[in-house]
């Protein structure tokens, strides 16, 4: 699929607080006949994972999105790892009904991540849903240890999100304990969630545009999967949220909350009307990028962003338009 576009413009963002161990998100927005795209790899993935990245953007560009099935979406607030004062604020600040806690940062106590759910419960309220995301840091005893004392703390949890690495220790991990576990690291290729499913060892997925490598594809994914899907942002500009609103809008079923609600991580975003969620929810719309704000946004380098951009296409067996302007 080539794209009849202008050129890739690059950006770089800083993030407000610290999150997934970068502090500012880079990338390049592509815009095509149908719309605008967003390709923003986590600085870690080569191009055999970034070429998904890149075929999520051009599907957006040339293609845009399917038809929704609802005008709104639910969406958590995602609590990052920070003292339960600043947990409290964010929480009650978002309007959200539903939260995500960051646990099990390396070098954080459990006690500390107590500390922060009791004070995210205190701000939701007790109708409230709290969820947790471990990121894969847990063994199935430390996670059946912690999940016991931070459900105590939460007065009940929502579900685990990738308490383990494997997917042989979530399917231990989800006969001990009665919380449904949600996987997420486990959910980047097209055969995970059918290998998910078949081991039993994840109630729900969790489920990224970007890495799935566009809406049409994850919408295929989650159908072969048959398991309930939390649509969630890659922490992306709005350009790239809107990609995940539109996989949230077109879901047959959308039973929780999702996790779009991150463009407050951003310390500034590349369009007029960001979709920051109101009263807890987004109104499911299309963006575009501002140009002084592609400008305000351009990277001090934007040679190397571009670079990633064009490996991922010719890894994804593409070519791609080498210069000009919005
Ligand atoms: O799910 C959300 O509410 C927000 C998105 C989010 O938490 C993440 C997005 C991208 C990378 C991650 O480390 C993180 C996650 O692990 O879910
Ligand atoms: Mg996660």
């Amino acid at each position: 699929m080539i794209v009849d576009v202008a050129a890739p413009v690059p950006f770089t963002v800083p993030l407000v607080t610290r999150f997934r161990r970068v502090t500012s998100r880079s990338g390049v927005l592509v815009g095509g006949a149908a719309g605008w795209g967003e390709f923003s790899p986590f600085p870690d993935y080569g191009p055999e994972v970034t070429r998904w990245w890149w075929l999520a953007a051009q599907e957006a560009a040339a293609e845009g999105y399917p038809d929704p099935v609802r005008d709104h979406v639910e969406i958590n607030t995602i609590v990052p790892v920070v003292d339960p004062q600043r947990a409290h604020e964010m929480v009650t600040a978002s309007g959200c009904r539903t939260a995500k806690v960051k646990v099990a940062d390396p070098g954080v106590s459990l006690a500390e991540d107590e500390a922060r759910i009791e004070a995210v419960r205190d701000a939701l309220g007790v109708s409230g849903l709290i969820r947790i995301d471990a990121n894969a840091a847990w063994d199935v005893d430390e996670a059946t240890r912690a999940i016991r004392l931070l459900e105590r703390a939460a007065g009940g949890l929502e579900y685990v999100e990738q308490p383990c690495a494997t997917l042989a220790e979530m399917a231990t991990l989800r006969r001990r304990v009665d919380v449904p576990l949600a996987a997420d690291e486990s959910v980047r290729t097209a055969e995970d969630p059918l290998r998910i499913a078949g081991l039993e060892a994840a109630d729900i997925i969790v489920v990224k545009v970007q890495p799935l490598g566009g809406v049409r594809r994850a919408l295929a994914v989650i159908e072969a999967a048959g398991l309930p899907a939390v649509v969630s942002s890659a922490v992306e500009t709005s350009v790239g949220l809107s990609a995940g609103l539109a996989l949230a809008a077109a879901l047959p079923e959308l039973p929780h909350a999702c996790g779009l609600g991150t463009a407050m991580l951003l310390a500034g975003d590349v369009v007029a009307d960001p979709l920051v969620p109101v009263d807890g929810r987004l109104r499911v719309r299309w963006v575009e990028p501002e140009p002084e704000l592609l400008e305000r946004w351009a990277p001090g380098d934007p040679e190397a962003v571009l670079d990633r951009y064009r490996a991922a296409a010719a890894a994804a067996g593409a070519a791609v338009p080498e210069e000009g302007g919005l």
